[in-house]
């Protein structure tokens, strides 16, 4: 049995199909990279694994359990766009993230406040944020910034981690350094993570497995008639082979339908 389990999960919005019989089992501690068309569904993948949505058919179970739409701390999120808070301090961000916001209203005793920021100072001296622990986000780099929002994610232990294209928007210099920075996190925890990104060596150079998202019917008339599905499922750390291609072959529909 696998860590997470999707069963012929399928999304609709209103009459439009998104996602459709999607069905993969992934184990513990994997890293699993996904690419596909814009607009073929990554994202509400990704809101389904975060359990912010309930799929329309199918199942996702985490640890046989399966997910009951209550979003909660065993699960983080990072987006393409830093979503740390602008009004915080960096080092008040991730404290904010422990969900112990109570702390900056001075509720906790004073020593649970101090064991918390204590926390968020490591966290910053192991994302080397540390000396600027005091600025707000806003005066940050998108590299640091993005370093920032990957940290709050992790600050409640998550055992999954889904980032949704997260060095989209950083210049190729702070992209490397930002790999390198999620592989020695992963190197550190046993986390699972999930990974939506357009940039194919990004997606082959820190996934186990690369998913290929894509609709296997078509009909030029009617785009979007279908939903997408897993075409490919590529072992990563083997060259890139597929062990598992097209349940289906792609099939276009002509004018008649046939
Ligand atoms: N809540 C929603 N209600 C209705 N339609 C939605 C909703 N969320 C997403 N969609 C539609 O579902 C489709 C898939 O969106 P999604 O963001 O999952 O695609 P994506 O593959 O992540 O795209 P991109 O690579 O451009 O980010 C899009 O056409 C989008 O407009």
């Amino acid at each position: 049995m696998g860590f997470v389990t999707v069963e012929h999960v399928s999304q609709r919005y209103g009459d439009r199909p998104i996602l459709d019989n999607v069905s993969l089992e992934v184990a513990e501690g994997a890293f699993i990279s996904i690419v596909g068309a814009s607009g073929c569904g990554k994202s509400t993948f990704l809101r389904l694994l975060l359990d912010q949505e309930r799929p329309t058919r199918g199942e996702i179970r985490v640890d046989g359990i399966p997910l009951q739409g209550e979003p909660n701390r065993s699960r983080g999120i990072v987006f393409q766009r830093y979503s740390t808070f602008p009004h915080m301090t960096v080092r008040d961000n991730l404290v904010a993230a422990e969900g112990l916001r109570a702390n900056l209203l001075g509720i906790l005793p004073r020593s649970r406040r101090k064991a918390v920021r204590d926390r968020a100072d490591i966290a910053l001296e192991r994302i080397g944020l540390a000396h600027v622990a005091h600025q707000y986000p806003a005066t940050l780099s998108g590299g640091m910034q993005q370093r920032l929002a990957i940290a709050q994610a992790l600050a409640a232990k998550p055992r999954i981690l889904l980032l949704d294209e997260p060095f989209g928007a950083l210049d190729p210099g702070t992209r490397e350094r930002m790999h390198d920075f999620l592989q020695e996190l992963r190197a550190q925890t046993n986390m699972t993570v999930f990974m939506v990104t357009h940039d194919l060596s990004e997606a082959f150079k820190l996934g186990d497995r690369v998913l290929a998202f894509d609709k296997v019917r078509w009909d030029p008339q009617f785009p979007d008639a279908y939903g997408a599905t897993i075409t490919y499922d590529f072992d990563a750390r083997d060259g890139g082979i597929p062990y598992q291609i097209l349940k289906e072959d792609t099939h276009v529909l002509d004018a008649t339908g046939s």
